[in-house]
C-alpha cells in the first residue's frame, strides 16, 4: 500500500510542477486539474510476485495476465496457458451464474439467491476488478443479491457462510487496544467506513457480529455506484455482544457470546473506535448503519459536529423519503410547493420513521417561509403510529424523539381518534395522502388498512412500504394496486416487480431505498473535503434526487430512478453535495484540488471533477519492483 500512495505522491509533485508552468492559462489549468485527480492508466508498481499476486485480489487478473506479464511477475506455469480477455473471463463467470439462475424461481423467495451471493463473494475474494465489473454491468440483477433483500438472509446465516474475513472487527474485549489495532489494516488511505453494531439489521433485529455483511453490502454500492476506490473502503463491525438469545447459544456464532454492553460502557467502545479511525485516517467518512434507534440518534448527536459522519438510516432514508413524497405531490399534477398540505400517516417511530418525520417537517416549514410558526404548524400534517398505536401526549414514557409528533388529546378527539388508536382507525379518520411504513412489520398494511386508503383525499394515494427485506415490507405492490386502485403510487424498500394491471396498464413499483443517496452523500463529502456533513448538504442531496425524475415519469407513477442509473444519479447527488459544501463555506478541498480552486469551479466543472474522481474497474498494467 505504501507504494500505492508513493505513486500518488510522485504524480502529485509532477502535476504541481506542471500546473505551475500552466498557471496563467485557466483553460489548460482545468484540464490538468481534472487529469491530476483521475485514476490513471499508468503501470502500477507491485512488490509481490508469483503466488502472492494470484492470492491478492487487488492485483489478481487470473487468466487475463498476459504472457509478458507472467514472465515479469514469475507467474509462468502457475496459470492455465490460455490467456483470456476480460470479456472472456466475464463470459465464463456469467455463464456459471446464469446456469444457476435458469433453474431458479423469480422473486424474493428465490432459493438460489444465497448461492448466487456465495459465487459473487468468491469472485470478490479472488479478483476485485472483475467482481466490480460484473456488479456494475449487471447492477439491477445483482444489487438484490449483494444488497437488500438477500444480504439480510446472508446476515442471518453468516455463521455458515463465512469464509474469508473482510473488514475489521472491534469488540468489547479490545478496549484500550483500538488505537494500535487500526494499524493492522493494510491500507494507508481509507475514504469510507461503514460501521454497524449489528443491533438492528434491516427489519431482522439483533444479528450481532453477523451484521458485518450489511456493511460489506453498503460498501459494494459505494464502489459500484459512487466509484469509491475499493482499496480505500473498510467495513467495520463493532461487537459489543448480542441480545439475540439464539445466537448466544449457537455453537457456530462468530461473535462475543455475552449480552450487549449498555450505557457508558457502550459509549466508551464507540468513542474509542471513532478516535482510533480518525487518528489513523483523518479524512475518512464514517457511515453509521443499522444501529438500534436507542443509540442511532444519540450517536449522531454526539459525533456529527466533530467528525465526518452520518447515520444512513436516519438521514439517508429521510432524504429518499422526501424525494418520494415530493414525487407523490408532482404525480397528482400539483406543484411541489403543495407539499405542506399533504396529510401523512407514518407507521413506525424508530430511527428511520423519526428521521423521515423530522426532515419532512423541516421541508414543509421551509416551503411555508421558514418561520417558527411554519415549523410549528407543519407538525399537524403527521400522524405517527407505532407498536402501541397512535402517539398522543397521553402516551406513557414517550420516546423523546417521538414527543414533537404526539397529538394533543383534545385535538385527536375532534378527529374521532385517541391515544393508541389502531393504524386502520387512523387511516379511516385521517384519509391521508400518504401512508408510509417503516415499522419492520411485514403485511402491516392489511386489506383493511389498504381499503381505508381508498378514501384518501388524494387523487393519487401513495403507499410507501419501506421496510426491508422483502418479507418485512408492509404490503406488496399487487396488494396496493388491487385494493387502493390503479392510481396509487407505490414504493418499497426492497425491489418488487412491476404489476400488470391488465388492459395494457402497468402498476409501477418504485424502490424507495437509501441506496439512492448514501453513495452520493459519501462521494460528495469526500470530494468537497468538508469536515462535517451538514443538514444543507443532506437537503441538497434529497432535492437533487427529487428533481432527477421528469414530469412525464412522475405522472406515470415513476418517482424513483431505476437502479440501472444509480451511477449517474450518484454522480449528480455528489455534485449537488459538493456545490452545497462550497456554498456553506465548508469545502476544504481534496488532494490537489484546494478550497480556493474548488470555489472557482462552474457547475459543469464540478460535475466533471466528480466524474474524473470516480474509480472504474479496469486492470492496470503491473510492473514488479523490489525495494
Ligand atoms: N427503505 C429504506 O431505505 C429504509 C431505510 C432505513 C430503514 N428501513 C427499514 O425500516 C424498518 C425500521 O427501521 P428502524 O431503524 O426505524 O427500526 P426500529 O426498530 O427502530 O423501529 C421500528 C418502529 O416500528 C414500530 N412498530 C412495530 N410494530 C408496529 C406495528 N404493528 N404498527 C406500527 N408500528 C410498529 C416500533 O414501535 C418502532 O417505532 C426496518 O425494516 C428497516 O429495514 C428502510
Ligand atoms: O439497507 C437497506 O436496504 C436500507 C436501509 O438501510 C435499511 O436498514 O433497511
Ligand atoms: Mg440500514
Amino acid at each position: 500500500m505504501s507504494n500505492f500512495s508513493g505513486q500518488i505522491r510522485a504524480s502529485s509533485s509532477l502535476m504541481r510542477r506542471l500546473r505551475h508552468r500552466l498557471s496563467d492559462d485557466p483553460a489548460r489549468l482545468l484540464q490538468v486539474r481534472c487529469f491530476t485527480t483521475t485514476e490513471g492508466h499508468r503501470p502500477t508498481i507491485v512488490h509481490k510476485r508469483s503466488l502472492d499476486i494470484l492470492h491478492d485480489p487487488w492485483f489478481n487478473k487470473g487468466t487475463a495476465f498476459s504472457m509478458t506479464e507472467r514472465d515479469r511477475l514469475d507467474l509462468r506455469g502457475l496459470l492455465p496457458p490460455n490467456v483470456m480477455s476480460t470479456e472472456q473471463q466475464i463470459g465464463r463467470f456469467m455463464e456459471d451464474l446464469k446456469r444457476l439462475e435458469q433453474q431458479a424461481r423469480d422473486g424474493p423467495s428465490d432459493p438460489y439467491a444465497v448461492a448466487k451471493w456465495r459465487i459473487l463473494n468468491r469472485l470478490h475474494d479472488r479478483n476485485e476488478t472483475m467482481y466490480y465489473k460484473v456488479l456494475i454491468a449487471n447492477i439491477k440483477e445483482y444489487a438484490p443479491i449483494v444488497y437488500t433483500p438477500t444480504v439480510g438472509l446472508v446476515c442471518q446465516n453468516y455463521g455458515g457462510l463465512f469464509r474469508r474475513p473482510r473488514g475489521m472487527y472491534f469488540s468489547a474485549e479490545d478496549r484500550g487496544e483500538m488505537m494500535s489495532m487500526v494499524y493492522n489494516w493494510p491500507s494507508e488511505q481509507v475514504d469510507m467506513i461503514v460501521v454497524t453494531d449489528g443491533s438492528r439489521i434491516l427489519g431482522l433485529g439483533d444479528l450481532g457480529v453477523q451484521g458485518i455483511a450489511i456493511a460489506i453490502g453498503k460498501l459494494d454500492l459505494y464502489v459500484a455506484a459512487a466509484g469509491i476506490n475499493p482499496q480505500r473502503v473498510l467495513p467495520v463491525m463493532i461487537d459489543v455482544g448480542t441480545n439475540n438469545e439464539k445466537l448466544l447459544k449457537d455453537p457456530l456464532y462468530l461473535g462475543l457470546q455475552q449480552h450487549r454492553l449498555d450505557g457508558d460502557d457502550y459509549l466508551a467502545v464507540i468513542d474509542e473506535f471513532m478516535e482510533a479511525v480518525f487518528t489513523r485516517w483523518p479524512n475518512v467518512i464514517v457511515q453509521f448503519e443499522d444501529f438500534q434507534s436507542k443509540w442511532a440518534f444519540k450517536l449522531l448527536q454526539r459525533y456529527r459536529d466533530t467528525y465526518r459522519m452520518f447515520n444512513d438510516d436516519v438521514q439517508g432514508t429521510a432524504g429518499v423519503a422526501i424525494a418520494g413524497l415530493l414525487g407523490a405531490v408532482r404525480a397528482q399534477g400539483r406543484p411541489m410547493i403543495d407539499f405542506p398540505k399533504m396529510k401523512i400517516v407514518v407507521a413506525g417511530a424508530g430511527s428511520a420513521g423519526i428521521g423521515v418525520l423530522n426532515a419532512a417537517r423541516k421541508t414543509m416549514a421551509r416551503m411555508l417561509g421558514d418561520t417558527e410558526t411554519a415549523f410549528d404548524s407543519a407538525r399537524s400534517q403527521f400522524w405517527v403510529v407505532d407498536a402501541k398505536g397512535l402517539i398522543t401526549e397521553e402516551r406513557q414514557n414517550i420516546d423523546p424523539e417521538a414527543q414533537p409528533f404526539a397529538w394533543k388529546v383534545k385535538e385527536v378527539k375532534r378527529q374521532g381518534l385517541r391515544e393508541g388508536a389502531s393504524l386502520v382507525e387512523v387511516v379511516r379518520q385521517v384519509k391521508p395522502d400518504v401512508l408510509l411504513g417503516l415499522s419492520a412489520v411485514g403485511g402491516l398494511f392489511s386489506k383493511e388498512v389498504l381499503e381505508a386508503m381508498k378514501s384518501s383525499t388524494s387523487t393519487r394515494p401513495a403507499i410507501f412500504a419501506m421496510s426491508n427485506p422483502t418479507k418485512n415490507a408492509e404490503c406488496t405492490p399487487e396488494e396496493a394496486f388491487s385494493i387502493v386502485g390503479e392510481n396509487a403510487i407505490f414504493a418499497s424498500g426492497s425491489p418488487f416487480q412491476d404489476v400488470d394491471l391488465g388492459n395494457g396498464h402497468i402498476g409501477h413499483c418504485n424502490q424507495g431505498n437509501n441506496m439512492y443517496l448514501f453513495p452520493g452523500i459519501g462521494l460528495g463529502t469526500l470530494l468537497s473535503g468538508s469536515r462535517i456533513i451538514s443538514d444543507g448538504m443532506l437537503q441538497a442531496a434529497a432535492e437533487c434526487l427529487a428533481a432527477y425524475m421528469t414530469e412525464e415519469e412522475v405522472v406515470k407513477g415513476v418517482i424513483f430512478p431505476s437502479i440501472s442509473s444509480i451511477r449517474d444519479i450518484t454522480k449528480q447527488v455528489a455534485a449537488a453535495v459538493v456545490r452545497e459544501a462550497i456554498e456553506e463555506d465548508l469545502a476544504e478541498g481534496y488532494r490537489e484540488m484546494d478550497a480556493r480552486e474548488l470555489g472557482r469551479l462552474s457547475q459543469e466543472e464540478i460535475a466533471e471533477y466528480v466524474d474524473n474522481n470516480m474509480w472504474s474497474p479496469e486492470y492496470p498494467t503491473l510492473v514488479y519492483k523490489n525495494d
